[in-house]
């Protein structure tokens, strides 16, 4: 099976995380190819489908019928970046309906375009899939997914809506709802301060909600990062920042948005359970052990991911900067205690090389001096915690270690976690 290439970064002192932190490559399952046309083109919502089913080519509407189209005439064709990126010019038109204003961000699938909707008559984000072959397939399934997720939608799960889709010049669009910023953008543009508890336990509940739907579907999110978490607006407010940062040591106050709503992002690689699933899943960061380890995985990869970035947000750093698999679970071992020996002793062929004698080959099997250093330098997660939460403190670290439990079996599902006392406490 075809693999993207894994971009990850190396080691620097100041700041190891790149501006947005690719996940590892995914292996598409093939659509069947019936369901694919079913959906072509489809306006969802309330609008009616307005484009006929057909081979991919240029979307056409008819824009002469519609009211102030002689601005809206096409761009000229230009072929598309070395990797598939669709170009374009800031004020251009996006077929006869949609105009571009910005650009909002970039994935491994595509960028994401904030554009005039002149039907609808408001802002959407317009994700542009690459043009090629196992991008476009891969986003007809997150149509589908989408398409899925918007049905069983009894109000606000807290996953993005997608209002349209088509396929424009040998692209995929995907249509939006428009949100704001993601968790990392706000956090990184914040100097990577950490968010109040009682923002980080209006952000869980919601995220929960969210994953508690998903996996009442059967479906597996499996690239739950704070880039795929969007704040719904873009408003914050300045508060006193006690805590002397580092990276801004001049800086007394911090920024914290007006509201705690957020939307899921994303559904990419979003896939059904299964009983065999082992392929690698998840970025970096927030990859489960059982995925590091070769041991198969289901919806509580997700359960995994969405500890991982509790931890993050409370302390506004990724909790295990790492990118490589031993020092990744020797990190978790230094946060978290040993791994089970019953998980160790099941490794696959790959993931061999990192035990012996049923454990961990640390720090034996260590790269470099400071790999060793880097893993000896994190705190056990109860005094991380504690050092950057000032109450909630004893029920949050409860709840992380329900998260974080490392056979998967034995990690609390979504529902459960929702019923965790640490939700129970009113906001301040
Ligand atoms: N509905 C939206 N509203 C505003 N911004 C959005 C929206 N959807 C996506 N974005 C922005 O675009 C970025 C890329 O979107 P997305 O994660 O869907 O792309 P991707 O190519 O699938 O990414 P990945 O590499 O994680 O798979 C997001 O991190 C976010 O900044």
């Amino acid at each position: 099976m075809e693999m993207e290439r894994v971009f990850e970064f190396p080691h620097t002192h100041m700041d190891r995380r790149p501006r947005k932190r690719a996940r590892l490559g995914w292996d598409v399952p093939e659509t069947p190819k019936a369901q694919v046309e079913l959906f072509f083109g489809q306006e969802l919502g309330n609008i009616s489908s307005y484009a006929p089913s057909g081979v991919p080519s240029e979307h056409t509407t008819s824009s002469l019928s519609v009211k102030g189209v002689a601005r809206n005439g096409s761009p000229p064709w230009r072929d598309d970046d070395k990797d598939g990126h669709y170009t374009f010019a800031v004020g251009e038109n996006l077929t006869s309906r949609y105009k571009i204003h910005s650009k909002m961000g970039e994935g491994t699938f595509g960028q994401v375009l904030e554009c005039w909707d002149r039907e609808r008559k408001e802002m959407v984000a317009i994700k542009i899939v690459r043009g090629i072959k196992k991008y476009r397939e891969a986003a007809m399934i997150e149509i589908e997914m989408l398409q899925q997720l918007g049905k069983h939608d009894i109000g606000g799960n807290r996953c993005v809506q997608i209002r349209n889709w088509f396929d424009y010049r040998n692209h995929i669009c995907i249509v939006f709802e428009k949100l704001g910023p993601s968790l990392y953008d706000f956090l990184r543009k914040n100097n990577y301060r950490s968010f109040p508890i009682d923002l980080v336990r209006e952000i869980g509940r919601q995220l929960l909600e969210c994953i508690a739907f998903m996996h009442d579907l059967r479906m597996i999110h499996t690239d739950l990062k704070p880039e795929n978490i969007l704040l719904v607006s873009p408003d914050y407010v300045k508060v006193p920042d006690y805590k002397i940062s580092s990276r801004s040591p001049n800086s007394y106050f911090k920024k914290v948005p007006k509201s705690s709503a957020i939307k899921v992002i994303d559904f990419g690689s979003t896939t059904y359970e299964r009983v065999d699933q082992s392929y690698i899943v998840s970025t970096r960061h927030y990859r489960a052990p059982e995925v590091i380890l070769g041991l198969g995985w289901s919806h509580s990869c997700d359960i995994w991911s969405v500890g991982c970035i509790l931890v993050e947000l409370c302390t506004g750093e990724a909790l295990f900067q790492t990118h490589e698999n031993l020092e990744h679970l020797a990190m978790m071992e230094r946060v978290l205690g040993p791994l089970p020996m019953h998980m160790l002793k099941r490794v696959d062929r790959h993931a061999e090389k990192y035990v012996r004698r049923g454990k961990l080959d640390w720090p034996v099997g260590a790269t470099s001096r400071e790999s060793i250093k880097a893993v000896m330098k994190l705190p056990r997660l109860q005094n991380l915690i504690m050092q950057h939460v000032d109450h909630s403190a004893g029920d949050l670290i409860h709840l992380l270690q329900g998260l974080l439990r490392y056979d998967p079996s034995e990690r609390i599902t979504a529902k459960e976690a929702l019923r965790h006392s640490f939700f129970m406490r009113r906001s301040h």
